[in-house]
């Protein structure tokens, strides 16, 4: 694996490449703007719209949400990580690591933290291992996601294999409860649900192409597609866009994560 310093719309960048496969991951946010893997196809989403001015959160790629999901707490929607700045800290353990640290001087979230993310590359793989650390000396609590935009050519063609049997909390129908009776997930209109207790390997299929997605550590999924109507309101997506994305998310959000100082949690999620 080899990576070197670029940039793309003005914002500083790293080059990943391995075995024929390239990945593009911003400093701000430690944002994954395109993977390719050997094959050179683009598998991620990178809204054409979207804002690259170092301080909006990037639509599309793989946003790093931590630590607050969503509006699911006082901070800003999903959290401060996905609209800050990490700092590159080099090839460790076969992944380039970026690393977001707090001192707990921040008074929205005084909690002295460090988040590592490795992104490690392969032929036909890319692997995102988030860590975070409680390095203060009070316990705090956290949700975290790694929000993946994956590409797709239509999206009424698209199936998310893999959840069959698992509750979801629907946040398109005011968080109503249901369980996933079908086999596949598919997308009629606005689509937005957070499965817990995800075990099975998931993957998005659309015709002949099948991408896995893996998830360890991380107990939920999140399933998201604006739809026609949502996605329309959408500044930073063109008015299509809705149709060319589906969002597999591997987060931990129902059950927020408690960490004692000095302790560590981490979650991962493999696509390939
Ligand atoms: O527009 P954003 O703040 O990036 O959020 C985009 C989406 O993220 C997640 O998938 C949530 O479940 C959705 O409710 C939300 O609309």
């Amino acid at each position: 694996m080899h990576a070197e310093p670029t940039e793309y719309r003005s914002l500083p960048c790293i080059r990943i490449d391995a075995e024929g496969a390239t990945a593009l991951v911003a400093l701000h946010g430690a944002h994954v703007l395109s993977w390719r893997p050997a094959d050179g196809r683009e598998r991620l989403f990178l809204s054409e719209r979207a804002v690259f001015d170092g301080r909006a959160a990037i639509r599309g790629g793989i946003p790093v949400i931590f630590p607050q999901f969503g509006e699911r707490g006082a901070l800003a929607r999903h959290g401060f990580a996905r609209a800050t700045a990490w700092r590159y800290a080099g090839i460790e353990g076969g992944g380039a690591v970026f690393e977001l640290s707090g001192d707990g001087g921040d008074p929205a979230w005084p909690h002295p933290f460090r988040a590592r993310l490795r992104i490690a590359l392969a032929a036909t793989t890319l692997a995102l291992a988030l860590e975070i650390e409680n390095t203060g000396d009070d316990a705090f609590a956290f949700s975290a996601a790694l929000h993946t935009y994956l590409r797709v050519d239509e999206i009424a063609a698209v199936a998310i294999e893999g959840l069959h049997g698992c509750d979801f909390e629907d946040s398109a129908n005011g968080g109503s409860l249901h369980r996933q009776h079908d086999h596949d997930v598919r997308f009629d209109d606005e689509t937005d649900r957070i499965y817990s207790d995800v075990v099975a390997p998931l993957a998005l299929v659309e015709g002949e192409r099948r991408l896995a997605i893996e998830q360890d550590g991380f107990a939920d999924a999140i399933v998201w597609n604006p739809g026609q109507r949502l996605g329309a309101r959408i500044g930073d997506l063109a008015a299509d866009d809705w149709r060319r994305f589906a969002c597999v998310e591997a987060g931990q959000v129902l059950q927020p994560v408690v960490l004692a100082p000095g302790e560590s949690w981490r979650g991962r999620q493999l696509l390939g």
